[in-house]
C-alpha cells in the first residue's frame, strides 16, 4: 500500500496531496453497513475520474462503541488529535443515549474541534419519492449553528447540588419568581452569543455570494426568547450591513426605508436591490418556518439559524426531499480548515448490521468532502451515478416503500449499481 500524504490548509485554503490521509470513524448501529458501502464508492469513483493518478488513503480513528470496546473510552483524545493532525474526516452515526448517560459524542468531536457551522444542503433528485407535491422547489442549505445554544448540554439534573445552586440564584439575587415548580425542575443553559451568531451569519452570507444564492434567512424564535434567539436575529442583520454592505440588501433597511419613506419606498427599494443581484437578508420565526417550507419552499435558499432549530429543520427538510436516507451534511470551522463530513441521520438501531437502510445520506457527505478537498469531478461522478440509479428505480427499503414499480436492493447492493453506475 502507499504511504498517504497530510492534507494540508494554507492561509484558509486546502491544499491536497494525490493521495491523502483522510481519517474516518465507522459508526454505531448502521455505522459499519454504510460506512462500507460508501467507501467503496468513493474509491472507484476517485480511480475513475483520476485513473488512478489519486487515491484516498483511509485511517480508521475510534468513537462510540468500538472505541468504548477496543480503548475503554467513547471519544479518546487520539481520536481529536488525528482529526485536528489530518485536517479533514468523515464519520458515521453514533448513538447518544437520552436522559441519562455520557452526552453526545457528536456535538463532542464539534466542540472539541470548535466546528462551528454544521452545513446541510437540501436538494431534490428527480424520482425520489416525496410527501409534498412539487418537492423539486425544495433546495436550500442550512447553515446551522454548531457550538453554543441550549443544544450544547449545559444542564443539571432535578435535585443536583448544581440545579440548587442555579435555582436558588435566580430565586433569592435575581428575583426570579417565575420557576413554576422549583424543587422538582431540571436546569438547562441557552447561551447564544454576538461571536458565535457573526462567524455562523459570515459562513452562509459568503456562501450564498459563492453560490449565487439569492437569500439567506435568519431562522429565530426572537420573538420570545428576546436576547438569545432575538439578538442571534439584530447580530445578524447588523453583521450583514457591516461586513457586506451593497452585496446585500436586509429587512432592517427595508423597515428603516418603510418608516421614513412608506411601504412603496421599501418595495422598490427591495426590488431594485434584487435586480442589482444583491443578497436579500430576512428573517421569520422559527414555528411559521415550519408551516411556510412546506407551503412555498421556494423563497428559501440559505437558511442561518441555531443549533436546535437547525436540528429540527433539518430533519424537516430532509422529508420534503425524500427523508433522512439521503440528508447530507458537514461540520466545518471556516477559520482553522477543520471540517468532519457526516450524515443527518443517526444510527436507526433497529437495522443495524442488516444491510438493508440507504447509504445515500454518507455518500452524499462524501461528495460535500471531494468537492470541499478540490476532486470536484469524482463527486460529480457519484452524483451522476446516484441519479441515474435512483431513475432506474433500484433502491433501498426507504425508497421502495414509497415508489411504484421499484425493485429494492440492500445497502451494499445499492453500492455496487452506484459503482456500475459511475
Ligand atoms: N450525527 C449523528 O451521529 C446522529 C446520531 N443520532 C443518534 O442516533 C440514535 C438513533 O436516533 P433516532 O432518533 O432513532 O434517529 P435515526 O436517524 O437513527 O433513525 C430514525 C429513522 O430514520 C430512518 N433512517 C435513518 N437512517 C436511515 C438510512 N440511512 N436509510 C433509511 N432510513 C434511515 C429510519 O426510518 P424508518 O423507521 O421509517 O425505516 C429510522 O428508523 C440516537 O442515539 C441518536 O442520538 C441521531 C442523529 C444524528
Ligand atoms: O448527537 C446526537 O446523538 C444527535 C445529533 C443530531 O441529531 C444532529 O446533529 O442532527
Ligand atoms: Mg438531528
Amino acid at each position: 500500500m502507499t504511504v498517504g500524504e497530510k492534507i494540508k490548509v494554507i492561509d484558509g485554503k486546502v491544499a491536497t496531496p494525490n493521495n491523502p490521509v483522510i481519517p474516518f470513524i465507522e459508526g454505531d448501529g448502521i455505522g459499519p453497513d454504510i460506512w462500507r458501502a460508501s467507501e467503496r464508492v468513493f474509491n472507484e469513483a476517485v480511480k475513475k475520474a483520476y485513473k488512478g493518478s489519486r487515491q484516498i488513503q483511509w485511517k480508521e480513528v475510534l468513537a462510540g462503541e468500538k472505541a468504548f470496546d477496543q480503548t475503554g473510552e467513547w471519544l479518546p483524545q487520539k481520536t481529536l488529535d488525528e482529526i485536528e493532525e489530518y485536517f479533514i474526516a468523515i464519520k458515521g452515526p453514533l448513538t447518544t443515549p437520552i436522559g441519562g448517560g455520557f452526552r453526545s459524542l457528536n456535538v463532542a468531536l464539534r466542540q472539541e474541534l470548535d466546528l462551528y457551522v454544521c452545513l446541510r444542503p437540501v436538494r431534490y433528485f428527480e424520482g425520489v419519492p416525496s410527501p409534498v407535491k412539487r418537492p423539486e422547489l425544495t433546495d436550500m442549505v442550512i447553515f446551522r449553528e454548531n457550538t453554543e445554544d441550549i443544544y450544547a448540554g449545559i444542564e443539571f439534573e432535578k435535585d443536583s447540588k448544581e440545579a440548587k445552586q442555579i435555582i436558588e440564584f435566580l430565586t433569592n439575587t435575581m428575583g426570579i419568581d417565575k420557576i413554576r415548580f422549583p424543587e422538582s425542575s431540571g436546569i438547562g443553559i441557552k447561551p447564544i452569543s454576538k461571536e458565535g451568531t457573526d462567524r455562523l451569519v459570515r459562513a452562509a452570507i459568503e456562501y450564498a455570494i459563492k453560490e449565487n444564492r439569492p437569500t439567506v434567512t435568519l431562522v429565530h424564535k426572537g420573538n420570545i426568547m428576546k436576547y438569545t434567539e432575538g439578538a442571534f436575529k439584530q447580530w445578524g442583520y447588523e453583521l450583514a450591513e457591516k461586513e457586506f454592505g451593497d452585496k446585500v440588501f436586509t429587512w432592517n433597511q427595508y423597515d428603516r426605508i418603510k418608516e421614513t419613506e412608506g411601504s412603496a419606498a421599501a418595495n422598490k427599494a427591495q426590488d431594485e436591490a434584487e435586480k442589482a443581484g444583491k443578497i436579500v437578508v430576512k428573517d421569520v420565526i422559527a414555528d411559521i418556518f415550519l408551516q411556510q417550507i412546506l407551503t412555498r419552499p421556494d423563497e428559501f435558499d440559505v437558511v442561518a439559524t441555531m443549533n436546535l432549530n437547525g436540528d429540527y429543520i433539518s430533519d424537516a427538510l430532509a422529508a420534503q426531499v425524500g427523508g433522512i436516507g439521503i440528508a447530507p451534511g458537514a461540520n466545518i470551522n471556516y477559520d482553522t480548515g477543520h471540517a468532519i463530513f457526516e450524515a443527518t441521520h443517526g444510527t436507526a438501531p433497529k437495522y443495524a448490521g442488516q444491510d438493508k437502510v440507504n447509504p445515500s445520506s454518507v455518500i452524499l457527505s462524501g461528495t460535500l468532502m471531494l468537492e470541499h478537498i478540490g476532486w470536484k469531478e469524482a463527486a460529480d461522478l457519484i452524483v451522476k451515478a446516484l441519479e441515474k440509479t435512483i431513475s432506474d428505480k433500484t433502491v433501498t427499503y426507504d425508497f421502495a416503500r414509497l415508489m411504484d414499480g421499484a425493485t429494492e436492493v440492500s445497502c451494499s447492493g445499492f453500492a455496487d449499481l452506484l459503482i456500475n453506475n459511475l
